[in-house]
């Protein structure tokens, strides 16, 4: 089988195949028609549910899927978000969401003004390209969950969910 990965993200394309080991994995940079960066649980979903559905468009693979990073606040705290979303040619699509973790406040004051995170965490950590790597998931848990381990878990849910699916 094949699939596409509307990404060129190292971390995202790495969790994919990770998850699908036996089929041909692709990626294309495809847009997410969402903020660069999305501020609540439902711009991150979209997010991710336009990447499957555009890199679908962009390649004739049998599934399409988009993740998405974004941030979303519960009452006045900021939390780091994720989403995932795969896409069969026939259009039956699934969605899922993977780990929350509360970002510090200094991180919120730096979104608020219009920065990006993935940006912010490279200053934050004294690292380089924070968000094809470890990501703010892995700088925040000290490095036991890598954003690559966190978008796996969302596309093994994925996957589950289209096996079960397929199973009548
Ligand atoms: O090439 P794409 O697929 O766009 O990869 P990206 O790293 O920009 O990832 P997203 O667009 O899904 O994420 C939206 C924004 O949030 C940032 N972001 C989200 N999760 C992150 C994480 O765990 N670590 C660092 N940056 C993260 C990301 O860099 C963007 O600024
Ligand atoms: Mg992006």
């Amino acid at each position: 089988m094949e699939l596409v990965i509307g990404s060129g993200n190292p971390a995202k394309i790495a969790a994919v195949n990770d998850v699908f080991t036996e089929d041909e994995v692709f990626s294309r940079d495809v847009p997410s028609l969402v903020s660069s960066q999305p501020f609540s649980d439902e711009e991150t979903r979209k997010g991710a549910i336009n990447r499957a559905a555009g890199s679908l468009k962009a390649n004739s693979a049998d599934i399409g899927i988009g993740l998405e990073g974004g941030v979303m606040y519960v009452e006045d705290d900021l939390y780091l978000c994720n989403w995932g979303a795969l896409i069969t040619r026939d259009h039956v699509s699934f969605t899922a969401a993977g780990a929350r973790i509360l970002l510090p406040k200094e991180i919120e004051h730096e979104l608020k003004i219009g920065n990006e995170l993935g940006d912010v965490m490279d200053g934050y950590a004294k690292r380089e390209n924070v968000r094809k790597k470890e990501g703010a998931v892995g700088i925040f848990t000290n490095d036991r969950i890598s954003r690559k381990a966190m978008f796996a878990h969302v596309v093994k849910l994925l996957h589950g969910q289209w096996e079960y699916w397929q199973q009548g």
